[in-house]
This record gives C-alpha cells, sequence and structure tokens, in this order.
C-alpha cells in the first residue's frame, strides 16, 4: 500500500460504504437526551483534516446520526462545538499557526472542558499531550520538543517522529474489536506517517491503553503504545481517516460525543 502524506488528497467512497452488511446498522443512535444534535468540530490550521470530515459525514449518512460536522479556524467556531478532532499533519506548523492567530489558548480551555469530547489524531496526539519531546536517539537526553507547545490535557508523554522519517511509514494491521466491537472484519489498517509513540502514561489511573503494537519479536500488544483513552479525550499515533474503514470515526460519534444519549 501506497502511503500517502498527511495532506494528499485521498478518496474513499467505495470503502466508506462497505458496512452494509454491520450489526450497527440496525441501531442508529438517532435521539439525543436533550432533543439537540452535536457538533464535532475538525481543527482546520493544516494536516489531514478534510479527511475526518468525509469519515464523519459517512457515518452521519449511514446512520442518521444526529451530529453536525464543521471546521474549525476560530475561537467563535470552535466555542460552538460539543467535540474537537485535532488531525495529523505537522505540530509544530499548528502550533504555530494556532499562535498566530491567537486560537492557542481558546483550543487549551476547550480541551481542558469536562463537557467536551477531544480527538488527536498523530499531530493531533501530540499537542494533546502533557509532554511531547523530539525524536533522539535512546540514549540522548530526554528535552522537551523544540517547536511544539503541547495542550496538555492528556497525561501521557509522548516522542515525535518515533518510527523515523516518512519513508519509514507504515501499514500496521491491528485488532481494535476490544473497543471498537466485533464486526466481520477484525482487522483495521492503522496507518503510521512519521508518527508519535506514547513513551510514558504518567497517571495510569486515569489514562487507558487502548492498543499496543506487536513487539519486536513479533509478540502481540507488547511494543509501543499507540492508542490511549483519557475519560472524554482520545488519542492515536496513527490516521484512521486515511484507512479507507468509518470504524474508528464512527465509535468516536457513539461513545464520546453520542454516549449522554444512550
Ligand atoms: N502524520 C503526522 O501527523 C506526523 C506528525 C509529525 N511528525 C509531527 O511531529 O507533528
Amino acid at each position: 500500500m501506497q502511503i500517502p502524506t498527511p495532506s494528499a488528497p485521498v478518496t474513499c467512497i467505495d470503502a466508506l460504504t462497505a458496512h452494509e452488511t454491520d450489526p450497527r446498522a440496525s441501531s442508529p443512535q438517532n435521539i439525543t437526551s436533550d432533543g439537540q444534535a452535536r457538533t464535532v468540530g475538525v481543527l482546520a490550521l493544516q494536516g489531514a483534516f478534510a479527511e475526518h470530515v468525509d469519515y464523519f459525514e459517512a457515518c452521519i449518512a449511514q446512520y442518521g446520526h444526529p451530529v453536525h460536522v464543521t471546521l474549525v479556524r476560530t475561537a467563535a467556531q470552535l466555542d460552538r462545538c460539543d467535540a474537537l478532532v485535532i488531525p495529523g499533519g505537522e505540530s509544530t506548523a499548528m502550533t504555530q499557526i494556532a499562535s498566530r492567530m491567537g486560537l492557542h489558548e481558546a483550543l487549551a480551555r476547550f480541551v481542558q472542558d469536562p463537557r467536551r469530547a477531544v480527538w488527536g489524531t498523530c499531530a493531533g496526539l501530540i499537542l494533546l499531550a502533557r509532554e511531547a519531546a523530539d525524536a533522539a536517539p535512546a540514549s540522548a537526553p530526554q528535552r522537551p520538543a523544540a517547536l511544539v507547545e503541547p495542550l496538555q490535557a492528556l497525561e501521557v508523554a509522548v516522542r515525535r517522529n518515533a518510527f523515523g522519517r516518512q519513508a519509514q511509514s507504515f501499514v500496521a494491521t491491528c485488532d481494535f474489536s476490544a473497543f471498537l466491537g466485533p464486526t466481520e472484519t477484525q482487522g483495521f489498517p492503522a496507518v503510521f506517517i512519521r508518527a508519535p509513540v506514547i513513551e510514558h502514561v504518567l497517571d495510569p489511573e486515569r489514562v487507558e491503553v487502548l492498543h499496543r503494537l506487536a513487539g519486536a519479536d513479533g509478540t502481540a500488544g507488547t511494543g509501543p503504545v499507540v492508542a490511549v483513552r483519557q475519560g472524554r479525550i482520545l488519542g492515536t499515533s496513527f490516521h484512521p481517516e486515511l484507512a479507507d474503514d468509518t470504524r474508528f470515526h464512527d465509535w468516536f460519534l457513539r461513545e464520546f460525543v453520542l454516549r449522554d444519549t444512550k
């Protein structure tokens, strides 16, 4: 499989409709407790934001979720959201653009708000982390990432570019059925592009490890941590919005955005 760059256009319409036999089709979550639709914002400063919008729209079209999806570029737009996705891209660029646009503070407030759901993918995970370090040999001293100002909402320490450069990007077929639920195809193609790893969980009482890759000897679940949850905050090292598979997005809507409506 050719790995697209985060900003490359990705066409995935066929795969987006590939769940015709999915058992979830019979259980659309289309009523909220207060009768109001929820608004999911996708931070659109840089990176793979358009793909997230396409995947959410596909879930909404398929299951009738009472959710609007919108791009977020200003504090006023952010304020109208119940949930926010910070996409993959380049965390240094996003830091700079957010600061220049006066959005960094509003983002920091939003991700700390216990009423709001948040999901960071790849660069977005780096921005959510309590601590972020640049890639460096294991022997080198840990230094904070030079040009990234993390929002410090997710109690993890991440290392940027931990798997190497763009050319070392890869797809790992992962079994996420423990939290996505059982579906016909268990394997989920997790796309890693200059991805970070979660090196340390700083608060194990609050942060649940959702997935670890296989270890160096191939043993499942003994390698790097690549997906975590801290209550209403989700962090993934990889790009579910490039997977030709909407299960992750549907799960986020059901579990994080619409959950209080069950
Ligand atoms: N695919 C990505 O989001 C890459 C993240 C990028 N390496 C960063 O540090 O921000």
